[in-house]
């Protein structure tokens, strides 16, 4: 109960442009991957932060089990580690990548956009737009260890890395698959796949909802490198060496002078992008058909 009350607090913070807001717990002690304790792990119940200073970087384990789906209450938990690690001078760079066996991410969390209220669209939106502006601008290095399936917004996420290493299994899809859903993904997620694949790739991977697999995501670009399994992680620790040896500066410049067109783009129309998301959200039509995808996972369970 005082988490959530703790995270509806933090989650107002976090819907004013951005505020300082509290950190996640520091010094936190906690089992990490290979055994043993993290001394210096920090973070929250969805978001374990392996710290490694001496290195410049920390790696960003997302736990929301079962499939890491985008929720507020995570989405939230991800932007406070993301800020704690950017006002940190002694990081330079971040590798996302899962804690959950064989999902990267299954997207945005459905539940956050099905028999909810139009206030608590906006919400959802709001910070939805806010982790991909802090991710995709972030002046950290940003590499994703792909170790899953990442589909939709788990694609997105991935996309606004600077670098994606994809575990080599063919289960590992990732793509833009909305349309699969009957729902269209937003302008600024299509800018920013055009902007890693180029228009004609992006155009019909949008329209079909494609996921790619491993081979074929490395083909048309929307990853960077494939790799056996159980190398995901040392690939990217191995590439961010390559990243962190460009003068820090020049390489910021670089990235803004690339990117902050595109983000701009959602910047000037935020609030109108919210409205669209809201309405579009709201119909019966569009309800419904999110309703049947629900049930569809769960069947398939059964
Ligand atoms: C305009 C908006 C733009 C939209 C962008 C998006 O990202 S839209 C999102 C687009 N995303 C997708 O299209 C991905 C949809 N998901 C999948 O395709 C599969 O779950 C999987 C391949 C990720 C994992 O397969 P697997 O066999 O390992 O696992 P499983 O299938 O058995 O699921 C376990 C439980 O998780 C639940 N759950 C799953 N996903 C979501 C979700 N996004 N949210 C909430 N819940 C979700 C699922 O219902 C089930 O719940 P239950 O019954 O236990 O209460």
């Amino acid at each position: 109960m005082a988490l959530a009350v703790g995270m509806r607090v933090l989650t107002r913070s976090l819907l004013r442009p951005w505020v300082r807001g509290p950190g996640a717990t520091p010094g936190r002690t906690g089992p990490v991957a290979g055994g043993g304790d993290c001394v210096r792990c920090f973070g929250s119940p969805r978001v374990l932060v392996e710290p490694d200073p001496a290195a410049g970087f920390a790696v960003m384990k997302m736990r929301n089990p079962p499939v890491n789906s985008l929720s507020l209450e995570f989405l939230t938990e991800m932007l406070i580690s993301l800020e704690k690690l950017e006002s940190d001078k002694a990081f330079h760079a971040i590798i996302i990548t899962s804690d959950c066996p064989g999902i990267f991410s299954a997207g945005l969390d459905l539940k956050e956009m099905c028999g909810r209220d139009p206030t608590h669209y906006a919400e959802y939106w709001k910070a939805v737009q806010e982790l991909w502006l802090r991710f995709y601008l972030s002046h950290l290095v940003v590499i994703s260890a792909i170790n899953g399936v990442s589909p939709a917004g788990g694609c997105l996420l991935a996309l606004s890395s600077d670098y994606r290493v994809l575990a080599d299994n063919p289960k590992y899809a990732i793509g833009l698959n909305e349309t699969l859903l009957g729902i269209v993904a937003p302008f600024w997620f299509k800018d920013t796949l055009v902007n890693t694949v180029g228009h004609r790739v992006a155009e019909r991977a949008l329209q079909l909802g494609l996921l790619f697999p491993p081979a074929e995501a490395l083909r048309v670009g929307m990853v960077d490198q494939v790799v056996p399994e159980d190398q995901v992680q040392s690939a990217a620790r191995s590439v961010l060496a390559q990243w962190l040896a460009i003068p820090g500066h020049a390489r910021q410049l670089t990235k803004t002078l690339m990117r902050k067109p595109t983000a701009d783009r959602l910047l000037k129309e935020r609030d109108a992008d919210i409205q669209n998301f809201v309405r579009f959200i709201s119909r019966d039509a569009i309800q419904k058909a999110l309703r049947t995808y629900l049930e569809k996972l769960k069947q398939k369970k059964s």
